[in-house]
């Protein structure tokens, strides 16, 4: 179970020069494995990858795999990209150390789902680490049925799914009552991670979880062990911090809360994000410290 508990998509913290502040990286990565995660992400949605230049994102993955390695945790990395030439030299560029990419459904151009077989199948015949599909058709415009996940998910080098497709759709409820040998499904929608799991998701990979970490592990831990209780009550509050920190565009709130705990130099965004407003920031840090029942 390679995707199993929470893997955390890290933030590229910006000083205020506007350089990516490796040193906050680092000190982030090692926090999360601290409170419990299961592994982290490089290059997500989260960690403003469209906005990174190659040089930027070269050194976002060796800081990654470096407290990776030392912390023998999975580092996942981000693969964007809807053409399937510079996404397979991207996974060919892919150091030692990371254990998985995190490859998106082709954007933008809305291939149909023949097109996202064929591209993943060319993919997983390049690819040197397994590969985890971002199904997000709320950010793509390409939907994928449970059907074709099925199919993509027989191959050995297509280890799992990150599900983010706004709620729990019959997709996810097909999918999660058959799934190929080996082939995982890992939450991408916050709020959802605890229905989810109850359907019996891995895990997730979770922008949310930059805060009350060791919740959102205890979370997938309790749906695993089968403490319903324990889960139910907390998947309620950690719903509710989910919301609050997706309350403006990803990642500005996270930011804006990280950066008033002092673990990040600046809540700086870059255009087209903008930073998140006062208001939001001060409502996701009060629902962080009181989450509810
Ligand atoms: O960075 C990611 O990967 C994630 N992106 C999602 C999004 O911003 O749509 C949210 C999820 O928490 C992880």
């Amino acid at each position: 179970m390679m995707l199993r508990g929470i893997h955390v998509p890290l933030v590229t913290p910006f000083t205020a020069a506007g350089e990516v502040a490796v040193d906050a990286i680092e000190k982030l990565a090692h926090q999360m494995l601290d409170e419990g995660a299961a592994g982290l992400v490089a290059l997500g949605t989260t960690g403003e990858v469209a906005a990174l230049d190659a040089e930027e994102r070269a050194r976002v993955i060796e800081v990654c795999a470096r407290v990776c390695g030392q912390r023998q945790a999975l580092l996942t990395v981000g693969v964007t990209g809807n053409d399937v030439r510079s996404a397979a030299q991207a996974l060919r560029s892919l150091p030692e150390g990371v254990g998985a990419a995190l490859v998106t459904v082709p954007y933008f151009l809305r291939p149909g789902e023949r097109g996202v077989v064929a591209y993943f199948e060319a993919l997983a015949e390049e690819t040197p680490v397994p590969l985890v599909i971002y199904h997000i058709p709320y950010r793509t415009g390409q939907a994928v049925s449970a059907a074709t996940l099925r199919r993509l998910g027989a191959h050995p080098m297509v280890a799992g799914v990150k599900y983010a497709v706004g709620g729990i759709d019959l997709d996810a409820v097909d999918l999660l009552g058959d799934l190929p040998d080996g082939f995982e499904v890992v939450c991408g929608e916050d709020a959802f991670i605890s229905p989810l799991l109850a359907l019996g998701a891995s895990g997730g990979i979770l922008a949310a979880a930059h805060l009350r970490t060791r919740d959102f592990v205890e979370l997938a831990e309790a749906w695993q062990a089968g403490d319903v209780a324990r889960a139910q009550a907390l998947g309620r509050r950690l719903a509710r911090l989910s919301a609050a920190l997706f309350a403006e565009p990803n990642p500005s709130v996270i930011k804006g809360v990280l950066h008033a705990q002092g673990l990040i130099p600046t809540p700086d965004v870059r255009l087209p994000l903008v930073p998140a407003g006062a208001e939001a920031v001060s409502q996701a840090r009060l629902v962080a410290v009181h989450p509810g029942q």
